[in-house]
């Protein structure tokens, strides 16, 4: 355990109790604006998404390319730049030394939070790794400043950091070139949690790694959280690495959150006919069948279907889904779903499987 964080800004608000989730991002419109040909045009990258992330779990984020799942994460992380806008709505975290509201922090108070409690993990390890400089020196820039101790203490303490994850204090005297992309994509997840964080958000970290080595980083992640009692939200289009690696699973489809709940359970029992097509065309061994491809392409996020999003491409759309958009829902236990034909009849869903 990393002690000497910096101390607490006076901003913060009052403990929440430590039972109350980490996360809470309430009814959240992030939306870019932009001009095209001279026409304004507003993409609805985040529409009204509200999803809470408990202490000390693996919370997945999935959806195809374009649904909004790293606009959502930017607005996690209060990294809001423009023609990205937040419209309303909230996102709130339950530190252990007090609860914050993202929109409310100075960038002071916002770059205080940052590694020391909320860190985020890149796609490529080349834009946080600066290839001119030795490994060493992305330490000194990125956690220095978030711990209190300094020089031969600091170091030590990314060496003892680096072997609980498994890596030789020596990757500090390479230059990310002399490593292999696995050593890399470790070295930045190491990056991001020597400081402890309670959150981490991971942005499809294993994407451009083989197999055999996105497996190892994915053991990685899964025991440094535990070892931190941190959270994770892990963000892939990769259904495979969530069946894997999380506890609760949430899917996104044109900027809404549609299904939501435990892993096993979404997987066992999908309750949205697009979570179920995203199961369903996962391979399985022995399985000789044609899979069917999901008609019809994504949605324009600047102009969206009315009511239900998914409704041109869906294959129990009733006559609802054209006209209103549905509300996510508890229909089983800890299982949310936004969809009129679930709400309904669960049962329905599982013939799309
Ligand atoms: N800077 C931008 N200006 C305008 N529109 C943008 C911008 N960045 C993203 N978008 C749009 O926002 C929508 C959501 O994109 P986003 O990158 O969040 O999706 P994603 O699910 O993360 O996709 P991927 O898996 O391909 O990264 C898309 O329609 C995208 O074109």
């Amino acid at each position: 355990m990393i002690t000497g964080l910096r101390p607490i800004p006076p901003s913060v608000e009052l403990k929440a109790p430590q039972t109350a989730p980490l996360l809470a991002v309430d009814r959240l419109k992030a939306y870019y604006k932009t001009q095209l040909f001279g026409v304004d045009r507003e993409v609805r990258a985040v529409d009204d998404v509200s999803l809470k992330i408990n202490r000390n779990e693996i919370y997945g984020l999935a959806g195809e390319s374009s649904s909004g799942k790293s606009s959502l994460i930017k607005t996690i992380a209060g990294a809001i730049r423009p023609p990205f806008r937040v419209i309303e709505g909230s996102v709130r975290f339950n530190f252990k030394d007090g609860e914050r509201d993202i929109y409310k922090l100075s960038p002071q108070e916002l770059s205080a939070i940052r590694w020391s409690h909320l860190s985020y993990i890149m796609q490529g390890s080349m834009s946080v790794l600066n290839p001119v400089r030795r490994i060493k020196h992305a330490f000194a820039d990125f956690a220095l400043p978030h711990v209190r101790v300094k020089g031969g203490d600091f170091t030590r303490l990314v060496e003892r950091h680096l072997k609980r994850v498994h890596l030789d204090p020596a990757v500090l005297q390479a230059y990310p070139h002399e490593l292999s992309g696995g050593m890399r994509q470790r070295v930045t997840i190491a990056l991001a949690t020597v400081c402890s964080p309670e959150f981490i958000i991971a942005d499809e970290p294993t994407t451009a790694l083989d197999v055999i080595v996105q497996k190892g980083v994915l053991s990685m992640v899964r025991e440094i959280q535990q070892e931190l009692g941190s959270s994770v939200l892990f963000v892939t289009h990769d259904m495979a690495v969530h069946a894997n690696l999380t506890d609760r699973l949430g899917i996104m489809y044109a900027g809404r959150l549609v299904e939501e709940g435990r892993t096993r359970d979404v997987f066992k029992k999908p309750l949205h006919p697009y979570t179920a097509h995203l199961i369903s065309s996962l391979p399985r061994i022995g399985d000789e069948a044609p899979k069917k491809g999901l008609e019809g392409s994504p949605p324009s996020l600047a102009d969206p279907p009315s009511g239900c999003r998914f409704h041109p491409r869906c294959p129990l759309a009733i006559d609802i889904c054209h006209r209103e958009a549905p509300q996510m829902v508890e229909i089983l236990p800890g299982h949310r779903a936004a969809c009129h034909v679930a709400q309904a009849d669960p049962t329905r869903v599982e013939a799309v499987a």
